[in-house]
């Protein structure tokens, strides 16, 4: 059995998904937090982790570089351009890294396939067992159906997010659009307000709602003469995300390298 302990470095430490992780090193029993870094300039820098997550002093400060260190797991959920500079960190330091990161351009995504040739990236728009069974029940379906079902996703998330659509509707889209052997540029819709036209039968439409404080909910609706299908996910608790980031990054340290997603961790 292998009793190593791994050391978990944060990137995003002070937001809604910085202290969830936080929290969920700290109740494990097999992980450490190695480091906690933010945003430059920010209220988080020079603050004790622990008291970050309103516990006891942990002796962890954060602060605003990342130093990857040899026996740890980097797991980012900032922003793009920070995941962009830390991808280059990781690469240079041959360290394991986990994005959680949403809305990263083509350019950006292009260098973490280029970071995957040195070391294990897990990327995921989605690290919750259930959206990742749903990517795969969407494309099941969408081939079960066929290509008359029209398909639609609507997605809710909470006024802060930055993005939209969610990460996570863009990848049951991909799923979807893939499963039909269609290219995913082609039929995405994100957007009817300056259309004078009705729905071409092979459109994905993939929208974003946002206000309150959900954690995540994604909708896909298949659409037939008469009858309807939806498949829906709702997030209680960004634990879930947390707890499959942490997941992946045991799964990375003992990683080769390449660029993997919630699939592989979970051998799906
Ligand atoms: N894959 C998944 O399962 C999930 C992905 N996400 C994604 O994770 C990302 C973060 O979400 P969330 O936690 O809600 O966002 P938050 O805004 O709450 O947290 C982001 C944190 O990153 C900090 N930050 C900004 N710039 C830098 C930088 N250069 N270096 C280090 N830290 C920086 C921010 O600081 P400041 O606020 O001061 O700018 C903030 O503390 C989003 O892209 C979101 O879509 C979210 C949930 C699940
Ligand atoms: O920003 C969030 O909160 C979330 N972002 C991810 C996404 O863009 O899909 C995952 C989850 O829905 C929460």
């Amino acid at each position: 059995m292998n009793t190593r302990m791994i050391s978990i470095l944060v990137v995003g430490a002070r937001g809604r998904m910085g202290t969830a992780l936080i929290r969920e090193v700290m109740d494990s029993e097999d992980l450490t937090l190695g480091a906690c870094v933010d945003r430059s300039g920010g209220p988080g820098i020079g603050q004790d982790a622990g008291r970050l997550v309103n516990r006891p002093e942990l002796g962890v400060l954060v602060n605003d570089e990342l130093r990857p260190r040899r026996g740890s797991v980097v797991v980012d959920f900032s922003l793009p351009k920070a995941t962009e500079t830390n991808v280059n960190r990781c690469v240079e330091a041959g360290v394991p890294l986990v994005i959680g990161t949403t809305g990263l351009s083509g350019e950006q995504e292009q260098l973490l396939i280029d970071a995957g040739t040195k070391i294990p990236v897990v990327y995921a728009a989605n690290f919750s067992v259930g959206v990742t069974l749903m990517q795969r029940l969407a494309a099941v379906a969408a081939q079960a159906l066929g290509p008359h079902w029209e398909a639609e996703i609507v997605e809710l998330h909470h006024r802060h997010k930055r993005d939209a659509p969610s990460g996570t509707a863009l990848r049951i889209a991909q799923a979807v659009a893939k499963s039909r052997e269609q290219v995913f540029s082609d039929v995405a819709i994100t957007d009817r307000s300056s259309r004078r036209e009705v729905r071409q039968e092979e459109e994905i439409g993939v929208y974003g709602m946002r206000g309150g404080d959900s954690a995540g909910e994604h909708t896909l609706m298949f659409f037939g003469e008469g009858e309807r299908i939806e498949l829906i996910h709702r997030a209680g608790d960004r634990a879930i995300f947390a707890r499959g980031a942490l997941r992946a990054a045991r799964w990375a340290a003992n990683a080769e390298p390449g660029v993997y997603d919630m699939f592989d961790v979970l051998g799906l």
